[in-house]
């Protein structure tokens, strides 16, 4: 251990060593082809699925293709950092793990606490874009009386999505792995119904719907002002970001989303086989296929449509998905095939975020930061009350709130952490410049840098709303760590037991 107090670090020996302790440890089977299968797993989800349609209509116009390029530019440039330090630091935790060992304790719980944000509020995002599909399918077997919300005393439940949420929460806690070959299957099926919208969507484009590409930005109470409005824009003395320059960029900041999930394969390292040459190619080869996915679909479908019929303004905020492309058409049997492949499709991305919420909450309480009972595995190896905890938070998050509000939750996380953690590639270099790394970032420190601001770049296009909220649930992160962690922790405690060593 080095420094004192919240700035104490784990070193990256033990780390690694810690995974070893008996009762708290994972299986090491994991190879780079599943890495990157498992990568479009979880990347291939609610977004693609449900934020092209939205984000066209509501956002960017026929422009969503640039807001998806913009948003894959930043998370290629994350991705390398986060290639870089799962190759160095492959245990379980990751981004939490990373700055355990660079920036010392209390960012280690800054960032621990922020993947919690993400994992836990992507899992109820993705499980609400499951609904809307599943409702889409209900629709069209019992007729247009049936919804997977229910509506009691002016709240909105979504039952579709609560279901969900808890079914795949027993299986986990019952032991049941995402085994390759079901990932293989459903990922094949997905990418698929990807491939059929680009391929029968082609088909129906209409050249006169790419203009205006950029359609002006809206005014009065379209605009949507106020705090859903993109902090950019509010800063920068704009009315509103729906369309315009403001659109786009608010619109990338959103379908980046769709991108997200190579973080969590970086979460697996502890798992891999051979986490320094695996871990990098699984994050960059399952990018880079769904970029080139992601950029195709979004051309189609804003060709295929009016941008104008893709608005939400006027009804639920899911109804509008990659179906509806279909359906305008009046080719519904296309839109009831592609709700088949999100329904079956989204199931693994809740499940791999499940799974990796599961993994954060039980690195960062073997290291004391939350109470270390939590860890505790049960008699099938699970991690039961790190479970029940998750379906909980998980399952009231998915049940009441909007997908677009969870959507954003999840971005301003996530780009917080790629922010620390491309910040920590830097840090790394110089603090601890001999240490292995399977994969290095090349031409440190631009690409980190230029990483950092593109990030920051898409937090401040992000709604105010969203800044308030993510401020409020950092507060809260905070206090836990100052009145828990910093005193309860394995390293806090060890340094009362030895001050000597504290001092070092
Ligand atoms: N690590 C994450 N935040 N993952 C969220 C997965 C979202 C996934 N890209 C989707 O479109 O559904």
């Amino acid at each position: 251990m080095a420094g004192n107090g919240i700035l104490r670090t784990k070193s990256v020996e033990r780390s690694i060593a810690d995974t070893d302790e008996p009762g708290t440890r994972l299986r090491r089977n994991l190879s780079a082809w599943d890495l990157t299968v498992f990568g479009v797993t979880v990347m291939v989800g609610a977004g693609i699925f449900t934020l092209t349609a939205r984000t066209a209509g509501d956002l960017a116009g026929p422009s969503v293709a640039i807001a998806f390029v913009l948003a894959g530019v930043a998370c290629g440039l994350a991705a390398l950092c986060y290639a870089e330090f799962a190759s160095t630091v492959p245990v379980a935790g990751s981004a939490y793990t990373f700055s355990y060992a660079t920036f010392g304790e209390f960012l280690a719980w800054i960032i621990g606490w922020d993947l919690v944000l993400e994992f836990s509020v992507a899992a109820a995002a993705v499980s609400k874009g499951w609904s809307i599909y599943l409702e889409e399918l209900l629709v069209s077997i019992f007729g247009a009386n049936v919804s997977t919300t229910i509506e009691f005393g002016g709240i909105s439940a979504d039952w579709g999505s609560l279901l969900l949420v808890v079914t795949l929460a027993v299986l986990l806690t019952l032991g049941t792995k995402l085994s390759s070959r079901f990932s293989i299957v459903v990922t094949t099926i997905k990418v698929l119904i990807i491939l059929f919208v680009i391929a029968l969507g082609i088909a129906y484009i209409t050249p006169d719907n790419y203009t205006p590409f950029i359609p002006p930005a809206a005014e009065g109470e379209d605009a949507g002002g106020g705090v859903e409005q993109s902090l950019f824009s509010l800063l920068a003395g704009g009315s509103g970001s729906v369309y315009g320059g403001f659109g786009l960029l608010a619109g990338a900041s959103l379908v980046f989303f769709a991108f997200l999930g190579f973080d969590i394969v970086a979460t697996t390292a502890e798992e891999t086989r051979n986490p320094q040459r695996d871990v990098p190619r699984g994050i960059l080869g399952s990018l880079a296929i769904v970029t080139v996915l992601y950029v195709a679909t979004s051309v189609v479908i804003a060709g295929m449509v009016p941008y104008q019929e893709l608005s939400t303004a006027a009804e639920p905020e899911g109804r509008k998905t990659l179906a509806t492309a279909f359906s305008y058409h009046g080719v519904d049997w296309a839109a009831h095939l592609v709700s088949i492949g999100a329904v079956v499709g989204l199931i693994t991305v809740v499940m791999v975020l499940l799974l990796g919420q599961q993994r954060v909450l039980f690195a960062m309480s073997r290291d004391g930061l939350l109470p270390r009972g939590l860890a505790k595995t049960g008699r099938r190896g699970t991690p039961v009350r790190v479970n029940v905890l998750v379906t909980v938070v998980v399952g009231v998050a998915a049940t009441f709130f909007d997908a677009s509000q969870l959507e954003e939750m999840v971005n301003v996380g996530t780009l917080f952490a790629f922010v620390l953690v491309s910040a920590g590639v830097i840090v790394l270099r110089k603090k601890r410049p001999d240490l292995p790394r399977g994969f290095r970032v090349p031409w440190v420190p631009v690409i980190p840098i230029l990483a950092i601001g593109v990030c920051l770049w898409l937090m401040v296009n992000l709604t105010v709303l969203t800044w308030l909220r993510f401020v409020l649930w950092m507060a809260i992160g905070v206090a836990i760590y100052f009145l828990y962690g910093m005193r309860r922790s394995v390293l806090a405690r060890e340094a009362k037991e030895t001050p000597a060593d504290a001092a070092e």
